[in-house]
């Protein structure tokens, strides 16, 4: 990529968006210059991060299920079978009318998500209850007409990386235990990512297209906006019964199987950047950072010596496998600490002719911006233990960040102002008319019931003063 000529510093990350959108183009993970809306461009380093996250979801996924890959386009005819389905989707789904000059006999939809391709093929697969439970999952584009504004990595018309699963059981309560474990597997992936998430139930009118239910998974961003980085739905039977999705049970009886479905986007990757960075740029966890160390000698004499010792360092690190290069290039050590700090490379070790004669190179950690001499002879256990230590801390600092920005409250003028500023935990009597009453009023909407929160408390429905047992996360969202 064309260096960038002169140093652009990034805006503070106070002032989020533009802080957001100038740090994918400085530091190089999108090109947002594509001509067609809703539609970037990976630069390479932004990919590589995206390859190396999106390795995490694939082995957490693999130990129990399959990947694969359906097609793109999908029939009319298959498409506007689940009713409920096509009423969700109706405003977003592409069509293909022609291939070439030639008009299309059948209209072909752009999958905004493949349970209409997908199904009919399950509906060929699942024949008896040997073949359950079934478990696939793939990584494709998906494309979706949003009107909504789009926005890079967060709100896209076509997602590039869409990871879908998709899975049958033999019973509601199967399928539901699927739900659980998707939703844990979505907490230890974002865990992975040192991204703490919250668990919540979605309220009806907020579910998936032909679901029973949906859990959602959300982050906080800077800017006080939660973001729904992961969903997962229990189908129930509804898409068995319009796909015809039967196994034969035990005793020889065709039985309608039980479906869920969960989902993921490049938003982990938009939660990821803007959770970590600060105003020097992006800050990556180690295990999904591009380049884990940059090593920068520090030349004013004895040019060999430095440099022979750059190279037995970066050779005695790549042994261990870690991702490390040398910047030996002939720009002064401040704009090269600028490019890797901008980069987010976890750790930069310094060695110069000082360092040499004390047998030590300085580690400087990019998270905390702390710098300390270590000797050489124990500069990879050194690195190491640093990964970890920075892994805990980033996961500790967010964690933290996203706890003292859940205020509990219990009048609509508290959730108004407390929703400015991060997620307010709001008693709710369950009536939809009172959820749509405290979103036009507090300008905030409920995200849904904490999985993960044992209530014991009774409390009054901030609009209708009902006692209930019940409280709702309430925040702005994107
Ligand atoms: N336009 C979009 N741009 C980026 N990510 C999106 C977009 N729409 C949805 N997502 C992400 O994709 C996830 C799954 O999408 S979904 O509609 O909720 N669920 C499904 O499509 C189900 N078939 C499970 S894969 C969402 O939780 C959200 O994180
Ligand atoms: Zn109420």
């Amino acid at each position: 990529m064309a260096e960038q000529e002169k140093e652009a510093t990034l805006p503070s990350k106070e002032n989020f968006s533009e802080w957001y959108n100038d740090m994918l183009q400085i530091a190089e993970i999108m090109d947002v210059r594509y001509p067609v809306k809703g539609s970037y461009v990976w630069y390479p380093f932004g990919f590589s991060i995206r390859r190396n996250v999106y390795d995490i979801i694939r082995g957490l996924l693999d130990k129990d299920h399959q990947e694969t890959m359906f097609p793109l386009l999908i029939p009319e005819n298959e498409f506007m079978k689940e009713a409920e389905h096509i009423k969700g989707f109706e405003e977003e789904v592409y069509w293909v009318l022609n291939g070439g000059t030639t008009p299309l006999d059948v209209k072909l939809a752009l999958r905004p998500t493949s349970e209409t391709a997908i199904y009919p093929m399950y509906r060929l697969w699942v024949r008896s209850h040997a073949d359950l439970p079934l478990k696939l999952y793939q990584i494709v584009n998906t494309f979706r007409y949003e009107t909504k504004h789009t926005r890079p990595l967060i709100r896209l018309r076509e997602i590039t990386s869409f990871k879908e699963a998709h899975t049958v059981h033999a019973t509601w309560d199967e399928a539901a235990s699927q739900v659980d474990e998707a939703i844990r597997l979505y907490i230890e992936f974002y865990k992975r990512l040192a991204i703490p998430v919250l668990p919540s139930k979605r309220p009806s009118w907020d579910k998936f297209p032909g679901a029973d239910y949906t859990i959602a998974v959300d982050s906080l961003m800077p800017d006080g906006k939660t973001l729904q980085v992961g969903t997962a739905h229990h189908l129930g039977d509804n898409f068995a019964k319009t796909f015809d999705i039967k196994y034969e049970d035990v005793d020889g009886e065709q039985v309608y199987a039980h479906q869920t479905c969960y989902g993921v986007s490049e938003r982990c990757i938009a939660t990821l950047l803007s959770t970590h960075g600060d105003d020097k740029g992006l800050v990556l966890p180690p295990e999904i950072a591009p380049t884990q160390v940059v090593i920068i000698p520090i030349i004013f004499k004895e040019p060999e010596a430095v440099l022979n010792a750059c190279n037995d360092v970066k050779a005695e690190l790549e042994a261990a496998g870690v991702r490390v290069t040398i910047d030996d290039s002939d720009k002064r050590p401040g704009s090269k600490y600028y490019k890797w700090e901008m980069k987010g490379v976890p750790l930069r070790i310094e060695i110069g002719p000082r360092d040499l004669k004390n047998e030590a190179a300085m580690l400087a950690r990019r998270d905390t911006g702390e710098k300390e001499q270590v000797p050489l002879a124990s500069i990879k256990d050194e690195v190491l233990s640093r990964f970890e230590i920075i892994q805990a801390a980033l996961l500790e600092k967010a964690t933290a960040e996203l706890n003292e920005r859940i205020f509990d409250c219990s009048t609509v003028d508290d959730v108004k102002e407390k929703v400015q500023d991060g997620i307010a935990l709001v008693p709710w009597c369950g009536e939809e008319k009172c959820g749509l009453d405290l979103d036009e009023q507090a300008g905030a909407g409920i995200l849904g019931i904490p999985t993960d929160m044992d209530e014991d408390g009774t409390y009054k429905c901030p609009i209708c003063n009902k006692e209930t047992r019940t409280r709702v996360y309430v925040a702005r969202t994107y």
